[in-house]
């Protein structure tokens, strides 16, 4: 998935922080907690984010403080109130006062998650698509050819090489544009969860549905859906997706009607989804039923023609001073990186130079790998942005501890969330960040 959307959570009741937090990390976006309307500022003039969820009532800087600080500094920012039930007044002020929509507590992580995804579109649907290397360029001149038609297309290559940003220039580019382009994470959403976010559901399908809710299928109706990370999809589902694709109509979970499909489908893969066929870990027939259009979107050290005039996108992106530019010293270090992780490992990499630099040019000292930059006990930069060198350390081991159960049980997934004692959902999802880091995984058994 493009860079998963960043999302401030403002809440003063920690257990619901943390909550709310967890929701928002397994429907596969970030989410930076802040206990009240000022923390909130402050983080905010760090870091950036696409969308505010606060709380009204907090000491410091309540709710509708907070809401009209963000408009003053931030006026497109997606600003969502949670108000308390009944309080229909706040909501209103709030929604008076310029927030884009409201939530009434208590809501299910379901209706949260809903509302994270339809905030997210309006804040990527620009992305430019920069293509200068002349493999980049040819690769988007047959993906121009092919929009137009309706059938699925499958683009693979590495975690963070711009897969998402090829699915969203497809889409911009054939009759659909017009409609509305879905993306759903396969990897970071738990299974039970991801058939009803496709599907959709009714009233009573299971316990928690309240209300009757239309899935991704249904939203992105007349319009396209990108299916990310496809080979996460366990079999079970894979076969219900496969029928979906084969008669072009879903039906809701629990639900009586067949409703009519006119969606393009585009399915990524960081994986090679033959290997993954013949494991049996992924169904043959909707592999060929995906792979119609098969795209492969090489890692970004095969371009090196992309490394500066992306490098100089995210600046332009992140610069906090007018006229900042990448001296000669820093144009060679950065096409000279390996880029394991490809273009989201660039973007972070300019991110922090930005940071970093003391003047508007950055030079070589200003270019700092994420590895270097987390184990430098004495990097100059500023407290709020460098992450604890414990925690970098802690989450070092915690994936050393993941990649020798991956080892030991042979790649397999449900054994090894057994042996480390987590559920299968949340190994997925450290999985799914490890790969967005550019670290390679063992094909799962
Ligand atoms: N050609 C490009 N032009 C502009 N930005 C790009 C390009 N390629 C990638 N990016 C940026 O790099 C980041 C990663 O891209 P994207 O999410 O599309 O990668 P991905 O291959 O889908 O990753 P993953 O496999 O982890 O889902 C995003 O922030 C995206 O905006």
């Amino acid at each position: 998935m493009n860079q998963a959307a960043r999302v401030l959570i403002v809440e003063d009741d920690d257990t619901l922080r943390d909550a709310l937090c967890d929701t928002i990390e397994f429907g596969g976006y970030r989410a930076v907690a802040a206990g009240n309307g000022r923390e909130a500022l402050s983080r905010m003039e760090s870091e950036s984010f696409d969308m505010v969820i606060s709380d009204v009532q907090m000491d410091e800087m309540d709710g509708h403080g907070l809401l009209r600080e963000v408009r003053n500094r931030k006026p497109e920012m997606p600003f969502v109130m949670m108000t308390a039930h009944g309080s229909v007044r706040d909501a209103v002020s709030a929604m008076r006062d310029g927030a884009t929509d409201y939530l009434l507590k208590p809501f299910e992580a379901q209706v949260l998650l809903d509302m994270v995804a339809r905030m997210q579109p309006t804040a990527e649907a620009g992305l430019p698509i920069v293509a200068e290397d002349p493999s980049s360029q040819q690769l988007c001149a047959l993906a121009q050819r092919l929009a137009p038609s309706d059938a699925t297309v499958l683009i693979s290559g590495e975690s963070g090489c711009g897969k998402e940003v090829l699915a969203r220039f497809i889409h911009n580019e054939s009759n659909r544009a017009e409609k509305p382009f879905l993306a759903i994470n396969c990897a970071a959403i738990p299974e039970n969860m991801l058939e009803s976010m496709l599907f959709g559901y009714e009233k009573g399908a299971y316990t928690g549905a309240h209300q009757s809710r239309p899935g991704k299928f249904e939203q992105a109706n007349g319009g396209s859906l990108l299916l990310d990370e496809i080979s996460e999809m366990d079999l079970g589902l894979q076969a219900k997706l496969l029928r979906v694709l084969q008669e072009r109509e879903v039906e809701r979970l629990g639900g009586t009607k067949l409703i009519p499909l006119d969606v393009r489908v585009i399915a990524t893969t960081n994986r090679q989804l033959e290997d993954e066929v013949r494991e049996g870990t992924f169904r043959e027939d909707l592999y060929y039923r995906l792979n119609v259009l098969p795209l492969h979107l090489p890692p970004l050290r095969e371009r090196r023609g992309d490394i500066l005039p992306l490098a100089k996108l995210f600046l332009n992106r992140y610069a906090t001073v007018p006229g900042a530019y990448f001296d000669e010293s820093a144009e060679s270090a950065l096409v000279k990186q390996a880029w394991r992780g490809n273009v989201r490992e660039l973007e972070n990499c300019v991110q922090r130079a930005v940071i970093l630099a003391r003047s508007n040019v950055l030079s070589e000292c200003d270019i700092v790998l994420a590895d270097q930059f987390e184990v430098s006990a004495d990097a100059p930069a500023p407290a709020a942005t460098a992450r604890p060198a414990l925690e970098g350390d802690l989450k070092l081991r915690e994936q050393e501890l993941i990649l020798q159960a991956l080892d030991a049980t042979g790649g397999s997934r449900k054994e090894t969330a057994e042996k480390l004692g987590i559920s299968p959902r949340t190994l997925r999802y450290k999985l799914a960040r490890m790969r967005e880091q550019g670290i390679s995984l063992p094909a799962s058994a």
